[in-house]
């Protein structure tokens, strides 16, 4: 590269970096992934210092990412907030190393390695013992004050015990929001149909820099500390800087290591890369930290980062393969997911066949085209997810991609939302997958809380046509003879699907080993094991090719049995359903349980075509051939183990007793009070603690289908977004005509007095745990704990972690307070309490 390439390079390079940075550290958004992010950086880094001359002063290669805002009144630190330098690599570990030795002129050193916590950098300001600010990174120089957000964070102490230093000292570490608290929220969006949080780092960034702290309390963020700064010099190494936190009541986390040196720091990342699959929360790599004040002085600062410190982010385990097509899901609430679908490849242990693709702007980001050898990784998720294209292997005439315009169920227009990157389908009401997500959240605990009917059976009933909406699970027990023998399926109905009823391979063989009766269950676990476990063994087909003489430790009678059934599944090997599928023909496991000939087998395949359950098929064999009909009905009779196999195999049907706890289930639902119904209707917007709100002030559906759009919007708790979303519900004629259904159902459609009083007020402290000790000014206990529900909140009988806060009253008592304070719990006062009610 020349000279004027590499200055329009690293313009370019320049541009892209800040602009992610903007979306990253002012938008919670990243449209990247770190690695990719990164790679630009380490690029730019590079060519600054191929020419020296080209580095700008403002470069990102100098800064810190972040900047303040103007929401929030800005604060200059006292000791800068930088970054840290990363690497990838142990080679460039061992480089670091080298630096070290050379800076600090072969004295010895230690390192303390700590795991990097995947949140936002936090500085806490103490003085006299008490929490006096709290603050983010900003540009590193200056940021932004967010105290009233860090102070609902119940890991952060207000006041310190009387151990502590009582000078001023700053504390620094990391908010974060754990994954169980994440998926919680993603779960409650889901159920309102909102868009889902993109990763818990994000959220716990979007929400510190919320206005409004009520809000910040319901996240329930979570705070690790990690390092010490004072005037006062109370510590002479980083480790003796975390014990004085640990003991001063700070919350730090209990995986640092003293390394004595990079071999043993190599040591402790080998450890934790997966082992920090298991924690609470998000990491992306260890920290390596100098442990000694005096030499980290030393040693010094670049413009951005400390020459003592170090990042080792872990790379996710790849694969290439080739990308044979995209295809869409549709999800409950109508986004559009693309899904890369792959030749399979092995990756992390498992067959990778597809993986997720997020969204249309990550397809171009790409540049994806079908045909393209792609890269697949593996990182601390679940699903895989495509990082890149090997651009060598592209072959010349591929094109572009152009993402679908119209949604792959339903055909409707999709849309995309301002600021949002995911396509929707628009058609809530009536897009399948989005009328099915309804109904499971209808029948949900938190809704009608119908518990015998799950989501497998739900999904079945709508594949076959019994429910389409919400208000005909209550027609289901006037159809309940129909239900008898349908199989519950956990597949969605495709059109692909097999039109000859089969099994699983493990359900197969569980039903054909049952007549030998194996003396310890362990043996069958172990050849359903044994034949189940290995990535190529789940097929009809690679069991045809099983060699069991690789079982020894099986009884000669199961050998003999899975022998004999695999020459009788080799009888119809050719045909297609074998060959494709991974399941077995019902009607061929049900041919070899009864011994019958080629020729039945083969009219018990034919007549399975197009059915979808054993017993359909059975009654259908009544009119085609009444004399196998007899001879099936005949071997079922006379002996008890082959009526017992085929029961096994019909264990996923529905039966009388199940299909009359469904019917009970949901005639029970029908006490479920009218906030209740209106949450499960599943009104985008409208979640629990709205629904009750609409229910308190209207008192009955009527009313609120009436109100007109200002009379909405005056509601306390109602804003103009949910406002119009339920007039958008109660002005589609088919969700009037399942409001009248559920009438005619009679559920609750109107408050009765008996429960009014479980209605709320208001949503301040909804998902707030609240006790109070001692005597209050405004309240009685009573009076307190009345307040606290109106407004959402939970009150607690006694202290427990579980506490959001106490609220103290004039004579808390000692024993309650050393408790609290030994607890790590808030304790706010009767003033701060009110405070809360009326902002
Ligand atoms: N995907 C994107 O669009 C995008 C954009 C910008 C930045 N980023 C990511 O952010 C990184 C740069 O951000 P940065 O400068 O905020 O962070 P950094 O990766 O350079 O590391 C510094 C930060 O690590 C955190 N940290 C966590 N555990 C720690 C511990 N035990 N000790 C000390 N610090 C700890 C602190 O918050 C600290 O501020 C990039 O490497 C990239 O991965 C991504
Ligand atoms: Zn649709």
């Amino acid at each position: 590269m020349n000279r004027a390439e590499a200055q329009q390079r690293i313009l370019d390079l320049s541009n892209q970096i800040n602009y992610y940075n903007q979306r990253y550290y002012q938008d919670s958004v990243s449209e990247i992934s770190d690695f990719a992010f990164d790679q630009l950086l380490h690029e730019l880094i590079a060519l600054e210092t191929q020419f020296p001359e080209l580095k700008a002063d403002d470069s990102p290669s100098q800064r810190v990412g972040g900047t303040i805002t103007k929401t929030f009144e800005t604060v200059t630190h006292k000791y800068p907030m930088l970054s840290l330098g990363n690497t990838y690599s142990q080679e460039e570990l061992i480089d670091f190393d080298t630096r070290i030795q050379k800076g600090l002129d072969g004295d010895s050193y230690e390192y303390i390695s700590e795991l990097k916590f995947d949140g936002v950098a936090i500085s806490l300001t103490y003085d006299n013992r008490k929490l006096v600010r709290a603050v983010t990174r900003g540009d590193g120089t200056r940021g932004d004050n967010i105290t009233a957000n860090a102070k609902t964070i119940r890991s952060i102490p207000l006041k310190l015990p009387d151990n502590a230093y009582a000078g001023e000292f700053e504390v620094r570490g990391e908010v974060f929001m754990p994954r169980s608290v994440f998926d919680q929220i993603n779960k409650e969006k889901e159920d309102i149909g909102e868009a889902p949080l993109a990763n818990p780092r994000n959220a716990a960034s979007g929400t510190l820099k919320m206005q409004d702290s009520s809000i910040v309390a319901q996240r329930k963020l979570d705070c690790y500390l990690y390092s010490f700064l004072c005037d006062e010099k109370l510590a002479n190494t980083h480790e003796e800087a975390l014990h004085l936190l640990e003991q001063w009541g700070f919350q730090v986390s209990p995986t640092y290591r003293k390394c004595a040196d990079i071999q043993a720091v190599m040591q402790y990342i080998s450890e934790w890369e997966t082992k920090r699959l298991e924690l609470p929360l998000d990491t992306d790599g260890i920290v390596i930290k100098i442990n000694q004040y005096q030499q980290q002085e030393e040693l010094g600062f670049t413009a951005k980062s400390p020459r003592w410190a170090i990042s080792y982010k872990y790379k996710a385990q790849s694969a290439s393969t080739r990308l044979n097509g995209i295809t869409y899901q549709v999800g409950r609430t109508g986004a559009i997911t693309p899904v890369a679908e792959l030749a399979p490849v092995l990756l992390a242990g498992t067959t990778v066949k597809r993986a997720s693709l997020h969204n249309a702007n990550e397809i171009a980001r790409l540049d994806l085209r079908i045909g393209d050898h792609v890269w697949v990784e593996k990182g601390g998720e679940i699903i895989p997810k495509v990082t890149g294209v090997d651009l060598s292997q592209r072959q010349a005439d591929s094109q572009s991609f152009v993402f679908t315009k119209n949604c792959p169920v339903c055909g409707r227009e999709l849309i995309r939302y301002d600021d949002e990157a995911v396509h929707y389908c628009p058609n809530h009401y009536h897009c399948a997958p989005q009328v099915r997500g309804r109904v499971i959240h209808f029948v949900s605990r938190r809704a009608m809380n119908i518990d015998s009917l799950g989501e497998e059976t739900i999904n079945t009933f709508f594949n076959e046509g019994f429910i389409r909406n919400i208000s005909d699970i209550y027609s289901l027990e006037a159809n309940s003879s129909q239900l008898i023998g349908v199989e519950i399926d956990s597949k969605e109905y495709t059109h692909t699907h097999n039109l000859f009823l089969s099994l699983t391979l493990p359900k197969t063989l569980f039903g054909i080993l049952h007549p030998c009766k194996p003396k310890d269950k362990t043996t069958l676990k172990n050849i359903t094991d044994h034949i189940i476990q290995p990535e190529d063994l789940k097929s009809a087909k690679e069991f045809i090719d099983f060699d069991f003489n690789q079982l020894k430790n099986s009884s000669s009678s199961i050998i003999d049995r899975l022998t004999s059934f695999q020459a009788f599944l080799t009888l119809f090997a050719d045909t297609c359903e074998i060959q494709n599928e991974d399941d077995i023909p019902i009607s061929i496991t049900i041919s070899f349980i009864l011994n019958l000939s080629r020729i039945e087998t083969e009219t018990l395949l034919e007549t399975s075509k197009g059915k979808r359950n054993i017993y359909h098929l059975l009654s259908e064999l009544k009119n085609r051939d009444l004399s196998l009909y007899d001879k099936i009905q005949d071997a079922l009779a006379s002996n008890t183990a082959i009526k017992e196999s085929i029961q096994k195999l019909k264990n996923t049907t529905l039966q009388k007793k199940s299909i009359e706890a469904i019917i009970g289930g949901i005639e029970a639902s029908k006490q479920q009070s009218f906030d209740k119904v209106l949450f499960g209707l599943g009104i985008r917007h409208i979640g629990e603690t709205s629904a009750k709100i609409l229910a308190y002030h209207f008192k009955n559906i009527d009313n609120l289908i009436n109100a007109d759009w200002q009379t909405l919007e005056e509601v306390d708790g109602i804003g103009e977004i949910m406002a119009k979303s339920i007039q958008y519900y109660f002005n589609d004629d088919e969700n009037i005509h399942i409001i009248n259904e559920l009438k005619r159902h009679n559920l609750k459609l109107e408050i009765d007095n008996a429960s009014s009083s479980d209605l709320l007020e208001s949503t301040k402290l909804s998902g707030l745990k609240i006790l109070t000790s001692g005597t209050l000014q405004n309240f009685t206990r009573e009076q307190f704990i009345s307040v606290v529900e109106k407004n959402g909140g939970e009150y607690l009988k006694s202290v427990s972690k579980k506490l959001s806060f106490i609220v103290a009253g004039e004579d808390m008592g000692p024993t309650k307070r050393q408790k609290a304070i030994k607890d790590g719990i808030k304790i706010i006062t009767e003033s701060d309490f009110l405070k809360l009610l009326e902002n």
